[in-house]
């Protein structure tokens, strides 16, 4: 099993404590996580991630706990391991889309993939050389996908990749992680309140909020 998460608990300061289900995925597969706005959702994927610390359960990736990793380990941990296609892209302004993908690589330390082919793959090869502010909102999120698979990551999340998108649009991104987590070997996992997401991922859990 790739990735196990138990019982886990947080609670953000000064609110109720937020209960996950179990979480279990291997190499290869596709996991959807449901739930109302607010319910905690990225709050999971930032615990899935070592991004919060839980306060009780446990996170382990690759055999790895990450709670027995800090500070620059488990930044290199979760550099080779972990890609994250973040709710809003956060690309770095100053930079190139070619830029930013080689600034994830470096921060990885391994060989990724190529990012001209990989960009292609993603339908965005013509945009390498240009500036990340005059990316269209979908360029924009394609490219922090591909800034998420270009270090080859074991594990793959993603928070509302597809909130912002009609249906057709949806079903695109929805396809490429699929098919890109599928060709490098990893697990995916989709946290996402979009109801569409399930025909195309069957595979899912629910957070409610308590
Ligand atoms: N930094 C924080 N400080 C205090 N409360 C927080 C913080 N971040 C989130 N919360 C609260 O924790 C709960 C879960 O938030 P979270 O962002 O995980 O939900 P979500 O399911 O991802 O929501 P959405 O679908 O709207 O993005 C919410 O009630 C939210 O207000």
């Amino acid at each position: 099993m790739l990735l196990k998460a138990n019982s886990l608990q947080y609670a953000h300061p000064g609110q109720d404590l937020i209960s996950f289900p179990e979480i279990r995925v291997d190499s290869g597969e596709a996991l959807l996580v449901l739930g109302k706005s607010g319910s905690g959702k990225t709050t999971l994927l930032n615990l899935l991630a070592g991004l919060l610390n839980p306060k009780s359960g446990e996170v382990i990736l690759d055999g790895v706990k990450l709670s027995a990793l800090s500070g620059q380990k488990l930044d290199l941990f979760r550099g080779k391991n972990i890609g994250i296609v973040f709710q809003k892209p956060h690309l770095i302004a100053a930079l190139n889309v070619r830029q930013n993908l080689e600034l994830a690589h470096f921060f990885s330390k391994k060989k990724g993939q190529d990012i001209i082919q990989l960009l292609t793959e993603l339908g965005i090869g013509d945009k390498a050389n240009t500036s990340v502010l005059t990316l269209s909102e979908g360029e924009a999120q394609r490219v922090s996908i591909a800034r998420a698979l270009v270090t080859n990551p074991k594990l793959i999340l993603a928070d509302e990749p597809t909130s912002s998108l009609d249906d057709e649009n949806t079903e695109k991104v929805i396809r490429l992680l699929k098919s890109q987590a599928q060709k490098i070997g990893a697990a995916l996992i989709i946290v996402t309140h979009d109801q569409r997401v399930k025909n195309h991922i069957p595979h899912f859990i629910e957070v409610l909020a308590s």
